[in-house]
């Protein structure tokens, strides 16, 4: 689903000041688009998110579902998964898969359901396990699962990878993808990962800090699957790069 996020702002009482956290940002997101927010540590980004989740409101401005106002949050429209899994530990793969499944399906529906979607993340085998007998991988697999359940038409993506070593990050990025080209879900993804924010985003939203403000939105029209090794990737690298650090810098630090 397009959205649209228009003029957001919002202040947060911190120690007794009106801190603004989040300073006229606007941006609008196609549908079946994927958006990526890069910005420093404590810039705003899971604000942002939140907001566009129902779960926050902005102090003024909005933001806009297929020309809806967002004010509450609804998992049928918008799935939210965050950087640690929230798995019910006592519970296994497939019962926390179908934990908020839609209660108006008929108990063969459900099942079919669940055995779908613990495919569609490759746990198949898995059923039974619990979270603590799954890698942190897995475990994110299974949330990713939950979210999709109810299909929704957007998915928010809070730092999901965050806590994974580099290789399992690649591979779940690539599974994410996979879905994304599978269901066309409209996604957004906040990420202190650059090659990350690359190699998944149609467009990369970059915040500055204090209070939270769009820099600047880059286009990235490299063709999918991208590769990260290309030249065409290290320009756009290199150009996200710049947002945060003089060109002088760059040159000596990153060697790009
Ligand atoms: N509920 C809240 N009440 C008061 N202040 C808050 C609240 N949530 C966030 N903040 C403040 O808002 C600012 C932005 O926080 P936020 O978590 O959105 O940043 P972030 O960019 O996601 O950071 P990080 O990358 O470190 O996760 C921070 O200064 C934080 O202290």
């Amino acid at each position: 689903m397009a959205i649209n996020v228009k003029n957001v702002q919002k202040f947060f009482i911190i120690n007794g000041r009106k801190i603004e956290v989040l300073h006229d940002i606007n941006f609008s997101i196609g549908d079946g688009q994927i958006i990526s927010i890069v910005g420093t540590s404590g810039c705003g980004k899971s604000t942002l998110l939140k907001v566009i989740a129902g779960l926050e409101q902005s102090t003024s401005g909005s933001v806009e579902l297929n020309g809806k106002k967002i004010d509450h949050p609804s998992e049928k429209d918008i799935g939210v998964i965050f950087q640690e899994p929230r798995l019910l530990p006592w519970s296994s793969v497939e019962k926390n898969i179908e934990f908020g499944i839609s209660q108006t399906l008929s108990k063969s529906e459900k099942k079919k359901i669940i055995r779908e979607h613990v495919d569609l993340v490759g746990l198949t085998g898995f059923e039974k396990a619990l979270p603590k007998q799954l890698s942190g991988g897995m475990q994110q697999r299974v949330s990713i699962a939950r979210s999709l359940i109810n299909r929704p038409n957007t998915l928010l993506l809070d730092e999901p990878f965050g806590a994974l070593d580099a290789f399992t990050k690649i591979n779940m990025q690539k599974e994410v993808l996979h879905i994304w080209e599978k269901e066309k879900t409209t996604l957004i993804l906040v990420t202190h990962d650059i090659d990350e924010a690359i190699f998944m985003g149609d467009k990369i939203v970059v915040l500055s800090a204090k209070p939270g403000t769009v820099k600047k939105v880059i286009s990235v029209e490299l063709p999918r699957p991208r590769d990260r090794t290309s030249d065409d990737f290290a320009r756009v690298r290199r150009l996200v790069y710049e947002q945060f650090f003089p060109k002088e810098e760059l040159a000596v630090e990153y060697n790009i």
